[in-house]
């Protein structure tokens, strides 16, 4: 692939597009993918809640910091947690264009003044794809690329117009500002943004703190019993930058095999699957699980103990992941018999779903070292480590 990953390749499969399967047999908890977002934008409102991140990279800013530093233009609603961040933002993601922009957005005759969060952030969305459209035009051909097909709908039309209000644009780079064009935004936007959560705090519901778009993580599919979950470090002191991406295999896979994600939390219920996929997704699921849980009863459904998260858009288990390898390790159930099982899934469910209290994250081993499988299972929203016992 164009990152450079060797273990996955492309393909077209009938009715769900384009796919991404192994180039060789995976072994447990080997890393597919490291992506880096070509945009992001904040889900956070306006006020108290933003400044205390950095407007670029979305890390938290300590109270006190000594480090942190404001636009020079709209001043502490864009703080930076460093002056590198600073210098980077300026040319790149909180250009003059941005900065005038979300000022526009947030100032009090802001023609989304009395609207709905969610249309705040879809027009900072739009505001971060027009940027990038005069920035980086091969990295909006890519976000053109990606699954999302133009609907010119009321909500469409408004946000063209507000975006239109404020930006007085006639042409974007090379591109033409239409609302064609912002109505096939929005609709990308809905289909492949991933959710930058906030670090898991079991007494706090998990909100999104940024959305992105991943340009190879996007076309991972999605499947209600996925054979891959993605990890994000946010806030940690890891190697990656603060919103990169990591999908890692979750047990051994064979070498032609479809890799799936799960688009929210595995432990969602059969109906409200349904219901977000075709919904938020524009697809009927009919994977392994759903055909078993098609036919169960309403009371077999409310045993599943769904723990629904509100924001949606692929954020499925994205915890800060940020585990350290210190800690006490609990022991995670690993010794289920997957033959004698009645319900494949339910393998799954012993198996890899984290069992701390209000998690719903999904477990996958650290990745093997020397080609030897970890037995330390990693969860992807609590972060916490378990030791498997097979
Ligand atoms: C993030 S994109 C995934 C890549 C996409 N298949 C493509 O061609 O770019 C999400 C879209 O892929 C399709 N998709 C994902 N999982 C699917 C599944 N299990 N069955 C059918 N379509 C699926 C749906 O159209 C969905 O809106």
């Amino acid at each position: 692939m164009s990152d450079g990953s060797s273990s996955i390749k492309m393909v077209e499969i009938e009715n769900k597009g384009r796919a991404l399967v192994s180039t060789k047999p995976l072994r447990a908890g080997e890393t597919l993918l490291k992506d880096s977002p070509i945009l992001l934008y904040s889900a956070v409102p306006d006020g108290a809640a933003a400044a205390a991140y950095c407007s670029h990279c979305f890390r938290t800013i300590a109270p006190h910091s000594v480090t942190a530093v404001s636009c020079p233009n709209c001043s502490t609603a864009s703080p930076f947690c460093a002056p590198q961040c600073q210098s980077v933002a300026l040319s790149t993601s909180h250009t003059p264009f941005v900065c005038q922009a979300l000022r526009r957005l947030r100032a009090a005759d802001s023609p989304l003044l009395h609207h709905h969060l969610d249309r705040l952030l879809q027009a900072r969305f739009l505001v971060a794809a027009y940027n990038l459209a005069m920035l980086s035009p091969s990295h909006f051909q890519t976000l053109l690329s990606l699954q999302g097909e133009a609907f010119i709908d009321d909500a469409s039309v408004f946000l063209h117009s507000v975006i239109s209000s404020i930006c007085q644009l006639s042409n974007v780079g090379e591109f033409k500002f239409s609302v064609e064009l912002t109505a096939a935004l929005l609709a990308k936007d809905k289909l492949n943004a991933f959710g930058l959560m906030e670090p898991f705090d079991q007494d706090k519901e998990r909100s999104v703190r940024a959305y992105g778009i991943y340009p190879t993580a996007s076309f991972f599919n999605h499947d209600c019993l996925p054979n891959a979950c993605r990890f994000d470090y946010v806030d940690s002191a890891s190697d990656f930058s603060n919103a990169d991406i990591v999908v890692r295999v979750i047990h051994d896979l064979p070498a032609g095999r479809e890799i799936c994600l799960s688009y929210f939390p595995v432990n969602c219920k059969y109906s409200d699957r349904q219901r977000r996929l075709k919904e938020d997704y524009g697809f009927v699921c009919d994977c392994d699980r759903c055909k078993v849980e098609a036919n169960w009863s309403d009371n077999e459904e409310e045993g599943e103990g769904e723990m629904d998260h509100d924001e949606d858009d692929m954020d499925e288990d994205n915890g800060d992941g940020d585990g350290d390898e210190g800690v006490d390790l609990e022991t995670t159930d690993c010794g289920m018999d997957k033959e004698n099982d009645d319900f494949p899934h339910a393998y799954f469910f012993v198996r890899y779903m984290c069992s701390r209290d209000n998690c719903g994250g999904t477990l996958a081993p650290l990745p093997p070292v020397d080609a030897r499988p970890s037995m330390v299972m990693e969860c992807n929203v609590c972060g916490s480590l378990s030791k498997c016992e097979d």
